[in-house]
């Protein structure tokens, strides 16, 4: 058994936002760093936790959780579009061995995803396709969510089995932290945005998918001169969150409530969700250490962009 995590932030707006020179080369530095870690454990399978932004999951059938056994990247916001590398008899001992501990996973045979599943990929290896890479789905966008509990359960359930594989396994986390970017919600949908949150006109019209984005990219700037209309970040939320990871006792997850996580630290708050189960998983099998860990709050990237490794003790 060998495991070990990367867990990161990701941002459709890395491309796009006009960042400041020092914050760029503090990005550059977090990114390099996440990259000789990858690659000095050099991985045989890649396991990812991500959430989807209605590009793949909708509200006409939206799963807690859900692991692919193959899946295409929709190449969203400029991410690398394609086939992913799946092998589908691991990810379904994955899928069978996770639900026979308890744990309600979904399955899918042909999942999408978009930039939040794939970002990492192209950061570390600049090509989705370089490992082999389960990919695993949590809901981080679309109320109503699990009990964190659930979460941290679910991670503790891959955790050990994952532990059972010959394989070197390297898990990713991929979201967070405190962040409200403008994605459509149900309770205040319009009808257009109902019916894209219901995955109606999928694939998107190109001139919908440049609208969409350009709403965010748009956001992300008026966000940067302090004029839009959405929340705040919460670093002292997202601190704290950290300092619990990194204690190696995730037990005060357990009482984090979705509506208080929402209402301090943001509608997308719950892509934090990927961090506990990559966490858990770690914990399930063995003592850990957080070895680096970046964060910073990114207005222009409308997130409280964090980064962090950890390896088995
Ligand atoms: O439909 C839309 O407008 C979706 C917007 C969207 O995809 C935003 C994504 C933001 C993140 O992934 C993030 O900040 O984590
Ligand atoms: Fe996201």
């Amino acid at each position: 058994m060998t495991l070990a995590l990367l867990a990161m932030s990701h941002s459709p707006l890395l491309e796009f936002a006009d960042l400041d020179a020092d914050v760029t080369a503090e990005l550059d530095q977090t990114f390099a760093a996440a990259k000789d870690f990858v690659h000095d454990y050099d991985p045989d399978i890649v396991v990812n936790l991500a959430p989807d932004h209605y590009n793949g999951f909708f509200y006409n059938l939206m799963p807690a959780y859900c692991v692919g056994y193959a899946a295409t990247s929709i190449g969203d916001y400029g991410s690398q579009a394609g086939r992913l590398d799946v092998p589908e008899a691991k990810a379904r001992s994955l899928a069978e061995a996770v639900i026979a501990e308890g744990i309600d996973l979904s399955v899918s045979l042909e999942m999408e995803v978009d930039h939040g599943t794939v970002q990492p990929m192209e950061i570390v290896y600049g090509d989705i396709t370089a490992k082999p890479f389960i990919p695993i789905f949590i809901n981080s966008v679309a109320p109503p969510f699990t009990p964190v509990k659930r979460v941290r359960q679910l991670g503790e359930a891959l955790g050990r089995h994952l532990a059972t594989w010959d394989e070197k396994v390297l898990l990713i986390s991929s979201g967070g932290l405190s962040h409200d970017p403008p994605v459509p919600r149900l309770a205040t949908a319009t009808p257009a945005q109902r019916a894209m949150l219901m995955g109606e006109n999928q694939p998107l019209p190109a001139e919908a998918r440049a609208a969409r984005q350009q709403r965010v990219i748009d956001a992300a700037r008026d966000f940067a001169a302090g004029t839009a209309d959405i929340q705040d970040l919460a670093p002292e939320w997202d601190r704290e969150l950290l300092r619990i990871l990194a204690s190696g006792d995730l037990s005060p997850v357990d009482t984090f409530d979705p509506d208080e996580m929402t209402r301090i630290a943001g509608n997308s708050s719950h892509e934090v969700r990927t961090w506990i189960a990559g966490y858990a998983a770690m914990a399930a099998v063995g003592t850990y250490e957080v070895q680096h860990t970046y964060y910073r709050p990114i207005r222009e990237l409308i997130a409280g962009f964090a980064m962090t490794t950890v390896v088995h003790t």
